[in-house]
């Protein structure tokens, strides 16, 4: 049960090991990840940390996580959470404006990612995989966070912005956004002038200008038919009224801000998974060598993307094993009773995706990979709802997650048909981050696949075995 309380209570139950002043912060800044596993070990799915005097509330399991996505903006608060948002964007902007104006601004950007905008982005995102084959050559080494991070901001630059820009102004604007990305402050206060903080808000005055220049060229000559770019730009809010320059500046920023790191990090684990199970790559191969043939990828669109249930089978193991967002955080805006313990207003809020995605009550020999538990086919198969939270949930859900998903699927699809690849280092995760993606190096040997279709009738077999056809074990 929960409500908001003013009655006395206890509050959640706080983690052993805490030191003085600083309680559980260096050691989760140094691994947040284990720590959050202990609290769960020892506690149970409600425990506390304690953060220099601030107590962080951490809920576990599905019944949890409805309750986080159910009283987001009312319970709790998504604003109050993410101070850095403020100084990154603005005081009017999305999560930290108005419910009514942040609803007018997401109906700005939802539209754009509904199944028939994007269709219009599958081949932008195979162009730029494809650029990434040819850059590879035919055998070599890469390391995929710096080789797959610049390819999801060549798909955003080039699907967001247009090929004129992504082409023309993609590189200044990458370098730029780096240094914007560096605002992200989580411990010091935001009005220290930090070396990376005024690096990040000199980025900002920059992007700004160069997004504006874009905007106005534009107008003066609009593109017809028109891209995500020229829709923006036109877009009026349900009342008529234009939207302000402003506001369209800062959601290009937000979209490319939530979806780059994020996407990049997802794409890695996803890749580092299927190379470490050979069987379900196998899978993977059939599926895409029967919907591609011989091809390396170039005729890859819309409809053979969706046709991939295997990968996104793939996709969402990867999701549940190594969720990039491992933790989501809100703050009490009252005080709150929670299974017989009170959370104090002003206290913080954390789901850690990281630690319900591996609970045995939820998922069934939970630190194995195996994709074919999310296939609804098979009558034993997990899917309860809010067990997968990496995309969160509620109407805070991501905005871009079937703009994610497909270009996961296209990026993997293509290296997948066109190159045999293997591990070269043992795959970590990074420590201490807030996006959770495999450590450097996690490098990857590559070598160029002959392509004649040959292979879609063997790696068929494995597709039927592993979706338990009785005539191919
Ligand atoms: C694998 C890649 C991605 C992951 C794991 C991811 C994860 C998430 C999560 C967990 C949230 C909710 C945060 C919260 O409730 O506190 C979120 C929100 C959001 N994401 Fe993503 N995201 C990804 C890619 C993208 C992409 C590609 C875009 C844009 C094209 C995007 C745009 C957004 C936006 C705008 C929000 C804010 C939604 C709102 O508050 O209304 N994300 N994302």
């Amino acid at each position: 049960m929960a409500r908001a309380a003013t009655a006395a209570g206890n509050g959640l139950p706080l983690l052993d090991g805490g030191v003085p002043l600083l309680g559980h912060l260096a050691q989760f800044f140094r691994d947040p990840v284990s720590v959050l596993k202990r609290g769960y070990r020892s506690k149970g799915r409600l425990f506390a940390m304690n953060f220099m005097g601030q107590r962080m509330n951490v809920m576990l399991g599905p019944e949890h996580n409805r309750f986080f996505f159910e009283e987001t903006d009312k319970l709790l608060s998504i604003r109050e959470s993410m101070p850095f948002f403020l100084k990154m964007f603005s005081p009017e902007f999305y999560s930290f404006a108005e419910m009514d104006e942040y609803l007018r601004q997401r109906s700005i950007i939802m539209p754009r990612f509904k199944a028939a905008s994007m269709k219009q982005y599958v081949p932008v995102m195979v162009e730029e995989s494809l650029n990434l084959v040819e850059r590879l050559g035919e055998e070599g080494e890469f390391d995929l966070i710096p080789t797959l991070g610049p390819v999801v901001m060549d798909i955003a630059a080039h699907s967001f912005m247009g090929r004129e820009f992504h082409e023309k102004l993609g590189h200044e604007f990458f370098e730029l956004f780096r240094d914007f990305s560096g605002g992200m402050e989580f411990v010091l206060p935001l009005w220290l002038p930090t070396p990376k903080m005024v690096k990040s808000q000199r980025a900002k005055r920059k992007l700004h200008a160069i997004l504006q220049s874009w905007i106005d060229k534009r107008r003066a000559a609009p593109l017809d038919p028109p891209d995500f770019f020229q829709t923006m730009i036109e877009t009026k809010y349900p009342d008529g009224r234009p939207v302000p320059d402003e506001i369209i500046r800062h959601l290009i920023l937000l979209l490319v801000w939530a979806g780059h790191e994020t996407t990049a990090g997802q794409v890695s684990w996803a890749l580092a998974d299927l190379l470490q199970n050979p069987d379900y790559q196998k899978v993977l191969r059939g599926e895409i060598s029967s919907l591609l043939g011989g091809s390396d990828g170039r005729d890859l669109g819309w409809e053979q993307a969706v046709a991939m249930e295997k990968m996104d089978l793939a996709l969402r193991e990867t999701e549940r094993l190594h969720p990039v967002a491992y933790m989501l955080s809100r703050k009490a805006r009252a005080d709150i009773e929670r299974d017989g313990y009170v959370i104090r207003k002003g206290e913080f809020v954390l789901l850690a995706p990281s630690v319900s995605h591996r609970m045995e009550e939820t998922f069934r020999n939970p630190d194995a990979y195996d994709p074919e538990r999310f296939n609804p086919a098979n009558p034993d198969a997990q899917i309860e709802s809010n067990s997968l939270i990496g995309f969160g949930g509620g109407v805070h859900r991501c905005a871009g997650v079937n703009f994610a998903r497909m270009e996961m699927k296209v990026l993997v699809a293509i290296l997948l048909q066109n190159f045999d690849m293997e591990l070269m280092d043992e795959v970590r995760p990074i420590a201490g981050a807030s996006t959770y993606w495999p450590a450097q190096p996690c490098r990857v040997r590559y070598r160029r696949r002959k392509l004649d279709g040959s292979e879609a009738g063997a790696d068929m077999a494995a597709l039927a075995r592993a979706a338990g056809c009785p005539a191919h074990t």
